[in-house]
């Protein structure tokens, strides 16, 4: 490949699909991975970082910086939605892996995000892949960083579709809906992935034996710790297989001819019954009246994905 990978910074809660999302990016040739900042989510911060430090190892990429995030939402709440019974009480499919040796990096996320944006200007992508609440906080830290960030690439919303914590919301959204109607809403050049595209992404039980034979590293790791994500969805959706959604996110942003989108002004629901739905105005009445979508800036959303490419790719790369 003759361009130059593109640098990217990813914002994870780790999480069984964000530990198949980070050794696919490591496997990725189109992206390099400058950092990984933390977020709760799937898990607490506290064990997301320790979580995001401990694959790096397994990787052995422990060259790679984190830097931990927010332990509450933009509004300073603490009453937070943590999906372990997705992904096993300690994130990753309740295996007790050992403590991590490393640390994670004195920079606070959104000031690491803040820095590496001014560093590389215009040349980040960061690959969100919870709450949006660090990428919310690095925006009030620097008003400028919504220009200086390349790319923001979100796993977020369900455009069109029911959500994933209720009919109306996913969970990124619903764990910040705060922080999301800000990032959305910021003018940075943004693409939004929902679970209207993921749910399309599966692995099936097939897929998850023929990871089983291989004896790459990341395989037989992932096998392990699979169980537990695969049993969640047998019993919340009733598929044989799972919903690659953190990897997906990886190859929209390292692949974007995987996927086509649609360009409009997406407002998040703050409150009530509908807390955490995400509306795209798609542009087709031009209203007489002044709204909360009006003079707003826009962002890409996801409409349609190459699946079969993108789920043979991810076992090529997982299995390499
Ligand atoms: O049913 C669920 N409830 C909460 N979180 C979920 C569920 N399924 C998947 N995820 C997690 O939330 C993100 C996609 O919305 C993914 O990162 C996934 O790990």
């Amino acid at each position: 490949m003759a361009a130059e990978p593109k640098k990217i910074i990813i914002d994870t809660d780790p999480g069984i699909d964000d530990a198949m999302a980070i050794f696919l990016a490591l496997r990725s040739p189109e992206v390099e991975v400058i950092g990984l900042t933390t977020i709760y989510g799937n898990v607490y911060t506290t064990l997301a970082t320790r979580n995001a430090l401990h694959l790096l190892e397994i990787a052995g990429r422990t060259d790679i910086p984190v830097a931990e995030g927010s332990h509450v939402t933009i509004t300073k709440g603490t009453k937070l939605r943590i999906a372990d019974f997705v992904h096993g009480v300690d994130g990753l499919g309740n295996q007790n892996f050992p403590p991590p040796k490393g640390k994670p990096i004195e920079e606070s996320a959104a000031a690491f995000l803040v820095e590496q944006a001014n560093k590389y200007l215009g040349k980040v992508t960061v690959v969100a892949l919870g709450p949006l609440t660090n990428i919310a906080l690095a925006l009030q830290l620097d008003p400028t960083f919504s220009k200086n960030i390349g790319q923001i690439v979100v796993l977020g919303g369900a455009f069109a579709v029911n959500g994933n914590v209720n009919p109306a919301a996913e969970a990124n959204i619903f764990g910040d809906p705060v922080a999301a109607d800000i990032v959305f809403t910021s003018g940075a050049d943004i693409l939004a992935v929902g679970i209207n595209i993921t749910h399309q992404v599966v692995m099936t039980d097939a897929d998850r034996e023929k990871l089983a034979t291989s004896d790459g590293k990341f395989a037989q790791y992932l096998s392990k710790i699979l169980d537990v994500y695969y049993s969640y969805h047998y019993d919340a959706y009733n598929t044989r297989g799972v919903y690659l959604h953190d990897p997906m996110v990886i190859l929209a942003a390292a692949i974007p001819s995987l996927i086509t989108y649609t360009e409009g002004v997406v407002r998040v629901q703050t409150n009530g019954i509908t807390r955490g739905l995400t509306v795209l105005y798609n542009k087709q009445k031009r209203f007489g009246e002044v709204t909360e979508w009006s003079d707003k800036p826009t962002v890409k959303v996801a409409v349609t994905v190459d699946a079969p490419s993108a789920v043979k790719l991810i076992m090529e790369r997982l299995m390499d």
